[in-house]
């Protein structure tokens, strides 16, 4: 028998996969929405509230329903229990479902692969919930509900970091899906494409950014890549903050930069269209195939790297020969900054991820420091929030290379935020709570002239 789609089952085959394989959810949902080629624009809309939405709030979920289990739900076969913590979810986040559909839904899915048994279990649990629905979930306090929502080693470590307050307001943020972000490749041109991509998609909401000249933020656009402008090149998919981390190497025309862990060249265009026809921009990343994606990106927008190279940091420099005015390091981290946009994290990270991460934070950013020139700048990055992978590594790193110093960011967008957010210029934080952008640290650092 055919099994039938819905944004439901979409959703429960990707918590799923997120929970039981450790799957990025991104990429479970699209592999899910491509094989589901049936939904409309409403149901993928419907499917990535349901799987985003419940991933956010997982942890507190299962601890509504372990009130009324008999058995403790961690233990409950994984298809079950995604079921559960569907249908809770719509009952406690999502009016526009009636209760009871969503309880008959996931106890029919549960039936449907368990048998009649277990599908009873799942009624009675779901029946007593969706009665405390009724009475609280317009009286939640969800700043509550995300504290515990997250890992409490998670919770602690990002207390020690924003402080407890800092750590329940950012958690909070974390609830609402961040807005996606619109890169205008010519600032000046930003109003013009506000006022395109209203006139193109009247039901969406675009908002110029804050942080970065270039940002437009979209709400409910769908899939952006089909609005004017994508096609032409004139603006790109980048999320705000990640764009001002790019602004903030304060590239100039003629320089030449290195994007030490460019991926797919999120940021490598920003660089490149920086330095401009008399300046090189070079792109390395561990990963060959990012390369050939970021290659591809940039001539789509016109843009060329001068090379690339497949570079493994935390071994040495592979065939990065030369040495640059500027470098971008990118690092790979714990995401901490992105649990709005990936509440997978939530399941993939564990507290011994970040003594990995650190060390190769530290090492990566060692070799690169060899291809700054003298009194060359340097950008240090993580999309993390965490001071273990944010000030702690570029204390480490100064220990370990003396001859590099922090200085005021150059790229004027991050400098004026620096100045304003904390005393000192040289390192800013950015936080979804307070600048509406995925949360990043970043430094900036430049190698001491040789004296003699
Ligand atoms: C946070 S991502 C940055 C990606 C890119 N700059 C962007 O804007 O999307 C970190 C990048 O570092 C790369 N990476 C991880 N380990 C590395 C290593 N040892 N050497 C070089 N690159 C590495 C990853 O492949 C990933 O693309």
């Amino acid at each position: 028998m055919k099994k039938e789609v819905s944004a439901r089952s979409v959703a429960a085959e990707v918590l799923t996969r997120v929970e039981r394989d450790h799957a990025f959810a991104s990429a479970a949902l699209d592999a899910e929405i491509a094989r589901s080629p049936q939904l409309g624009p409403r149901d993928r809309a419907l499917a990535t509230e349901l799987a985003y939405g419940s991933l956010r709030v997982r942890r507190w979920l299962e601890g509504r329903l372990g009130r009324h289990a008999t058995r403790p739900i961690e233990k409950l076969d994984p298809r079950v229990r995604v079921q559960l913590v569907l249908a809770a979810f719509q009952l406690f986040f999502l009016e526009r479902v009636p209760k009871f559909a969503a309880v008959s839904e996931a106890v029919s899915a549960v039936r449907t692969s368990k048998g009649p048994e277990v599908a009873a279990f799942a009624n009675a649990i779901l029946r007593k919930l969706a009665r405390e629905a009724e009475a609280e979930a317009a009286g939640l306090d969800l700043e509550a509900v995300a504290v515990e929502s997250a890992p409490p080693w998670l919770f602690e470590t990002l207390s020690r970091s924003l402080g407890p307050a800092g750590a329940r307001a950012y958690l909070r943020s974390a609830l609402m899906p961040p807005p996606n972000g619109i890169c205008v490749h010519n600032a000046s041109a930003r109003d013009h494409w506000l006022n395109r991509l209203r006139d193109a998609a009247p039901q969406a909401e675009f908002e110029a950014g804050t942080i970065s000249p270039h940002a437009i933020r979209a709400r409910s656009a769908g899939r952006l890549h089909t609005l004017p402008g994508y096609a032409e090149g004139a603006w790109t998919l980048q999320e705000e903050g990640s764009q001002l981390v790019a602004l903030a190497l304060g590239a100039r025309p003629g320089d030449a930069v290195l994007d030490a862990c460019a991926g797919r060249g999120n940021k490598t265009a920003i660089l490149a269209g920086a330095v401009g026809p008399t300046g090189a921009v070079d792109a390395a990343d561990l990963h060959p195939a990012k390369l050939v994606r970021l290659r591809t990106e940039l001539t789509r927008l016109g843009l060329t790297p001068r090379a690339t190279y497949a570079v493994d940091w935390s071994v040495g420099a592979g065939e990065v020969a030369g040495t640059y005015d500027r470098i971008l390091v990118d690092a790979p981290c714990s995401g901490t900054g992105t649990l709005g946009r990936r509440p997978d994290l939530y399941i993939r990270r564990a507290p011994d991820d970040l003594a990995r991460l650190t060390a190769l934070q530290v090492a990566i950013l060692s070799r690169t420091v060899d291809r700054l020139k003298p009194g060359g700048r340097l950008v240090y990055v993580v999309c993390s929030v965490l001071r273990e992978e944010g000030e702690e590594v570029v204390e480490r790193l100064l220990a370990a290379r003396p001859e590099m110093e922090p200085t005021p960011f150059e790229g004027e967008p991050a400098a004026r935020l620096a100045t304003e957010v904390q005393a000192g210029d040289t390192k800013l934080r950015l936080l979804p709570h307070k600048h509406g952008t995925d949360g990043y640290f970043l430094a900036s650092l430049v190698k001491r002239a040789a004296t003699c």
